[in-house]
């Protein structure tokens, strides 16, 4: 029997949908949410990613605003620019596509964007409140990966969750969520001896490694929820996941295609955010 898809794209407009009956009502209250994209460089795939983020936003009615600069801006160029942002009025969420060129410190970057509009959840500040279960904007991947989990109705507690891959923006902060959520979170990496031995065990496995179709069969329990976090490019240059899906289609009980799975609700959540932080404004 073939494993149940999880769908992100379906579940996502779910959320949008919801988003948008939100960015109604603040528009009913002369709000409308802001955000703002910041592009420095011209990276392929950042462009595309950008464009689709702008899409998303004007499909739910709400406001964006691309701020294109070119490869040689200066570090302190940047920061002014963030500043600016942090204090224009229309504007409720900043983003700065990553990565940035490698002239620029990303860390001094993404401090310096506001806590309140840090729609990503990228800031020491925002990480450091998800750690400690405070109310913050969550980093739109993991918290996509959260709904995902939700909408399906897979229970999380007492599971064991393994992440494959520890990158400050996704695999740390999705076993951070796991474990809020009472699952038993292993995370392994790069430096792990005999991965397989630690992913047969996990229940909900979250592949966040960044190389094409690298979990196989041998990887994957009978019965595991298997989340894709990946986005890559296959020899003949098609998109895919870290996952090799026709090999752990039917050993999974659930999965996530790519496209259409994780990457989607990123972008939901992106939304998201954004319209909780122009709510927040109007509450303060
Ligand atoms: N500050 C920052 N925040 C980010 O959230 C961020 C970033 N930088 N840098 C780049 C990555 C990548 N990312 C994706 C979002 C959606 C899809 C997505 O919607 N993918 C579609 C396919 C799109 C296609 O066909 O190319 C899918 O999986 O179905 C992919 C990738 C956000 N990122």
């Amino acid at each position: 029997m073939s494993s149940a898809i999880i769908n992100g794209k379906e579940i996502g407009q779910e959320i949008r949908n919801a988003v948008a009956e939100r960015v109604i009502r603040l528009k009913e209250q002369g709000l409308t949410p802001g955000l703002a994209v910041v592009l420095v460089g011209d990276n392929q795939a950042s462009a595309t990613y950008v464009r689709n983020k702008q899409k998303s936003c004007e499909a739910i009615g709400m406001y964006s605003e691309l701020i294109k600069l070119p490869e040689e801006t200066t570090q302190e160029e940047l920061l002014t620019q963030i500043q600016l942002l942090n204090q224009r009025e229309d504007i409720h969420g900043i983003l700065v596509q990553l990565p940035l060129p490698k002239h620029i410190d990303e860390d001094k970057v993404i401090a310096t964007i506001a806590v309140e509009k840090d729609v990503d959840g990228f800031s020491p500040v925002s990480v450091g409140k998800m750690m400690l279960g405070q109310e913050t904007f969550l980093p739109c991947t993991p918290f996509g990966v959260m709904k995902l989990l939700e909408y399906s109705g897979i229970e999380i507690a007492g599971k064991h969750a393994v992440i494959v891959g520890r990158s400050h923006i996704v695999g740390k902060p999705m076993g951070q969520l796991l474990l809020q959520k009472d699952a038993t979170v292993t995370y392994t990496h790069s430096k792990t001896p005999d991965l397989p031995s630690f992913t047969k065990q996990a229940d909900i496995l979250i592949a966040a490694v960044g190389r094409a179709n690298f979990i196989t069969k041998e990887h994957v329990k009978e019965g595991a929820v298997v989340i894709d976090v990946g986005i890559n490019r296959d020899d003949n240059n098609k998109l895919c996941g870290d996952v090799n899906f026709a090999e752990v289609d039917g050993i999974a009980s659930h999965i996530t295609p790519v496209p259409g799975g994780v990457g989607p609700m990123t972008i939901t959540m992106l939304l998201f955010n954004t319209v909780q932080a122009a709510e927040n404004k109007l509450a303060n």
